[in-house]
């Protein structure tokens, strides 16, 4: 940086013989500071000053080359004696002290006095002591001096030659006084710099002038320093001849200053309040930032003249020790206050201060932080905390809060109840020592989630009490988390929800298990049937689905109520739980549906073993009401992953392979193969066929004889049904007589069987003598759901048949509840001339009493009791009893499956009317059973049984 310089009044180079030191003298008198020698007088050990050059106005006396004078005549003795000791001591740090150098009229001028110690270790100081007989020689003089001066001197001719430099100049440019003698700078400092030194040089030259600059040099060694340059051109009768300077080195005085300065901004910037209070009586601020002025609504001159007291809100003043004893421990010291504005408010501040020894004085240096929102804060947070320590202490729900390392940290009063623990001995405790080992291992796993995942979570547990009461305990895990979003506690609410769960159960016990049998049901097997897959799957286990349907159980329905059937069902159910495994299945499906599910099997043989022992299951009697029953079951067995993987598969290829145990005559088990899968599909494409059927005409009578035993003569006929299926061949009523009750199809081929039955008994008896009676088979659905006692007059009229050349067979089980509407019916066929028959008669279950009460006049008694009629006693003794009873009730008996002699015979002997059975012949069509002989066989009545 250049300064205003150029002088209007060149230097004159001294036009002597000694030329260069004169010029040396002429720039000694361009310093700006005194240049002084000091001398000690050995015998009055007083100290002389001899002024040589420099400044002379800070000197009490006119500039003189041979002034000389005692110290101590211009500054005072302390000052003076404290220069004494230190020529006289041995130190060779350089000296440096204020002193007030007394002017003749009396003023004082304080200035600094800096004295050095000569190098080469004579007697000799800078400004030091001079050598008596070193005074002569001038030159030497002028340039130990210069040499001991710390800024640079140089002088150069027109070309800018080195003609003189002192030995702070060697020492920046790292030159030897013979090394720059006569050479220019160019050889040993940077082109940069050289250039604009020459620069300077000529402009000076050219203007004759001086010039003043400050800014940053550098030398060869890339070392940068700051220096105050002053440099003149010299001039000779009226020619530049050459330029003089001197550069002195500022670079410590600047970071200083610069320093100083920063420090300075730091405090005045500074976000905090900054004081200096100072101890002086009365303790005042000697030094306010801006700040503390902003802050407390005071100028800077206003605080600075005020008692700390006056803006002490509370416990400022009193909370410094104004004793200044911790001046000399220098500690540190915080403490929180309150500042008194000038607007009469107070502000919460956090004071952080030390107190300080400077110059005999006791300060201390505060800082002063507003805290108000901090203590908004604190108040907020203590008012939140009073909130959620009212709500929690009085909350119906358990609260706890648990630290990362899952001890509990606080409980509140519902806590201590549910899970009988006290407070304080709750305090610190893991879930582990609260809870048990099993539920607290659960719990810290559920805190670790929560920990982890920073996120809310929820479970259950169940909690016994002291007193054996059983809770069920909603848990929901909340992270509390710092402003860093570190987790560092964990907020956990339990809700007692007991009888939430306990209505859970009970809704889930309806939603999932049978009301009745207390069985899983088909939506709780659906469930566990997928889960058993997704493992077999998943660990290639083999498994199986088991499906039991009770034989006739709808005859135990219909015949004997739904209460009975009931109970029934639910004995079935404790004997099936009770044959199987822990971790086998028994559910429900509904009806007399059973399934069990085994999820782990070894070997397939192994359920078949199973199968065998449920079916035995079933061999003792059921005791209901005091009444013995005995039922079976058929089972159907599909595995996985042999026979299907897909739930839906499985349980159709039981259903199968049970529909298939029925088939071969039920109580039986069967596992499933392919076969059954076509018999089912086949099954279905019937259901589909069977709808077309009778308008295909693919319905075709069959008629079997009955014969009286009386004199083997046919007496009528039982018509039964068959499909003419186009590429199936013929098929029995039993594969789709139950097809067509599960539809409405019942009705319409039932109304067909009726008409084609009438025709032909109408034909037949057109010529007869003896009428023919003609039995035909009436479901109970098909009774139930049509009108046909009403549109019987109608066939019989269009067929020309009479009423009683027809005989219609029910079951028993259309008249078990006693219906009045079937009584009517019943009651109208009679009066018609009717008659009516009780099919299969024997195998229902129940009362006998409906023989009296319906209009019955045949009883049928049925096969099962014919085919062993002869070989057991036991059967042979119900069929005398029915024969019997119907003889007392005035009905006919008709003994159905007779297939040999014997069993007829038998039951002329026993008084039985009619005998039907393959031993008169099998149903055969229409045109065949014309062809029958009338006459079966001659009655013997000595025939040997
Ligand atoms: N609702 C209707 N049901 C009908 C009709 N036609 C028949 N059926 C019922 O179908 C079941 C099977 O009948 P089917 O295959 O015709 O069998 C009958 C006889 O063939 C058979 N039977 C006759 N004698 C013997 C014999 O000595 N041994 C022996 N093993 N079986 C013999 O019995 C069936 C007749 O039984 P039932 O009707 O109980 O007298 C059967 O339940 C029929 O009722 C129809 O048109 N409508």
């Amino acid at each position: 940086m250049q300064r205003d310089t150029v002088s209007s009044l060149p230097i004159q180079w001294p036009d002597t013989d000694q030329g260069i030191p004169d010029a040396l003298s002429l720039l000694l008198s361009k310093l700006s500071t005194s240049v002084f020698v000091l001398h000690r007088d050995e015998s009055t050990q007083l100290v002389q000053m001899r002024y040589l050059a420099g400044a002379s106005l800070l000197l009490p006396f006119k500039s003189s080359s041979n002034f000389c004078q005692d110290l101590n005549a211009f500054i005072p003795d302390t000052e003076s004696s404290q220069i004494t000791d230190w020529l006289m001591g041995d130190a060779t740090f350089p000296l440096c002290m204020e002193v007030s150098i007394c002017h003749a009229n009396q003023t004082r001028y304080v200035t600094k006095l800096i004295l050095q110690r000569d190098a080469t270790q004579r007697q000799f100081y800078w400004g030091g002591l001079l050598d008596q007989t070193v005074a002569a020689d001038q030159r030497d003089y002028l340039q130990s001096l210069f040499d001991n001066m710390s800024s640079m001197m140089w002088a150069k001719d027109k070309e800018g030659r080195i003609l003189f430099a002192n030995a702070a100049y060697y020492e920046w440019t790292g030159q030897s006084l013979l090394g720059v003698a006569g050479q220019q700078e160019s050889e040993w400092l940077p082109s940069a710099e050289v250039e604009a030194f020459m620069e300077e040089d000529r402009k000076v030259m050219a203007s004759q002038s001086k010039l003043e600059t400050e800014g940053p040099a550098s030398n060869q060694f890339g070392e940068v320093r700051w220096f105050d340059s002053w440099k003149s051109a010299v001039v000779s009768h009226g020619e530049a001849i050459g330029t003089i300077g001197f550069a002195r080195d500022m670079t410590f005085q600047r970071s200083v200053q610069s320093d100083v300065q920063l420090k300075e901004m730091l405090l005045e910037h500074a976000r905090d309040m900054v004081m200096l209070i100072s101890f002086e009586e009365p303790v005042r601020l000697t030094y306010v930032n801006r700040e503390a002025c902003v802050a407390l609504g005071y100028s800077r001159d206003a605080l600075k003249s005020m008692p700390l007291s006056e803006i002490d809100g509370g416990g400022l003043v009193s909370q410094i020790d104004l004793s200044g004893h911790h001046a000399i421990t220098a500690e540190r010291i915080r403490f929180e206050a309150s500042c008194l504005r000038k607007d009469g408010t107070t502000i919460p501040v956090e004071v952080t201060g030390a107190h300080l020894l400077f110059a005999d004085n006791v300060y201390f240096l505060a800082m002063l932080r507003d805290i108000t929102a901090t203590k908004q804060a604190e108040n907020a947070l203590r008012e939140r905390e009073q909130e959620f320590r009212t709500l929690a202490e009085n909350s119906s729900d358990s609260i706890a809060r648990f630290d990362v390392s899952h001890r509990v940290k606080y409980i509140n009063p519902a806590f201590s109840q549910l899970f009988g623990c006290a407070s304080q001995s709750a305090q610190w405790q893991t879930p582990v020592q609260l809870f048990g080992e099993v539920d607290g291992t659960v719990y810290v796993r559920y805190l670790n989630q929560t920990i982890s995942s920073k996120a809310a979570t929820q479970f259950e547990m169940f909690w016994s009490s002291s007193d054996q009461e059983r809770f069920c305990v909603l848990i929901r895990l909340t992270p509390e988390l710092d402003h860093e979003g570190n987790v560092i506690s964990v907020l956990a609410i339990g809700r007692d929800v007991s009888e939430l769960n306990d209505y859970r159960q009970k809704v889930h016990h309806l939603a999932f298990f049978d009301n009745l049998t207390g069985l899983p049901n088909r939506a709780m097997f659906q469930d566990s049937l997928s889960q058993m897959l997704h493992e077999s799957a998943q660990y290639q286990r083999q498994s199986a689905v088991m499906l039991i349907d009770l034989d006739l159980f709808k005859e135990v329905n219909d015949t004997l109520g739904h209460p009975v059937g009931d109970q029934l069902l639910c004995q079935v159910a404790n004997r099936l739980k009770s044959k199987l495994r822990s971790n086998d299945l028994v559910a429900r499906l509904g009806g007399d549906e059973f399934a069990v599910l085994f999820p782990e099997i070894i070997h397939k043989d192994d359920v078949a073993v199973l199968a065998s022992k449920l079916l035995a299951a079933f061999e003792a009697p059921f005791w209901i009401g005091g009444r013995e029953m005995f039922m079976t079951g058929s089972v159907g067995i599909a595995y996985y992953p042999d026979d299907a993987t897909s739930s839906e598969d499985l349980v159709r290829y039981a259903d199968a392979a049970m529909y298939a145990a029925k088939r071969a005559g039920r109580n039986s088990f069967r596992c499933y193969n392919s076969e059954m899968t076509r018999l089912a599909n086949e099954r279905l494409a019937l259901e589909v066929e069977l709808r077309q059927a009778l308008a295909r005409q693919q319905m075709v009578l069959r008629y079997q004889p009955k014969v009286s035993l009386d004199d083997g003569t046919v007496v009528g006929s039982e018509a039964l049904i068959r499909w003419q299926h186009p590429e199936l061949g013929l098929i029995s009523p039993d594969r789709f007589i139950p097809l067509a009750e599960e539809s409405a199809l019942i009705v319409d081929i039932g109304r067909w069987v009726l008409k084609e039955a009438c025709l032909t008994v109408s034909e037949w008896n057109r010529q007869a003598a003896t009428p023919h009676r003609m039995a035909i088979n009436l479901s109970a659905k098909q009774f139930h759901s049509s009108s046909l006692v009403d549109e019987i007059p109608a066939i019989l009229e269009i067929t020309n048949c009479q009423p009683d050349w027809i005989e219609l067979e029910i079951t028993e089980s259309l008249l078990l509840h006693e219906d009045e509407q079937v009584l009517r019916d019943l009651q109208r066929l009679r009066i018609m001339g009717i008659t009516i028959a009780i099919d299969d008669f024997g195998t229902g279950f129940s009362a006998l009493s409906y023989l009296t009460h319906f209009p019955i006049d045949t009883l049928k008694i049925d096969r099962s009791f014919i085919s062993s009629v002869t070989s057991d006693p036991y059967k042979a003794g119900l069929v005398r009893a029915m024969i019997s009873m119907a003889d007392c009730l005035g009905q006919t008996v008709v003994a159905e499956g007779v297939e040999d002699m014997d069993q007829a015979m038998y039951l002329r002997q026993n008084g039985c009317q009619i005998a039907q059975g393959y031993l008169f012949g099998k149903a055969v069509s229409k045109a065949e059973f014309e062809q029958l002989p009338t006459k079966f066989f001659v009655p013997q009545d000595d025939y040997v049984l």
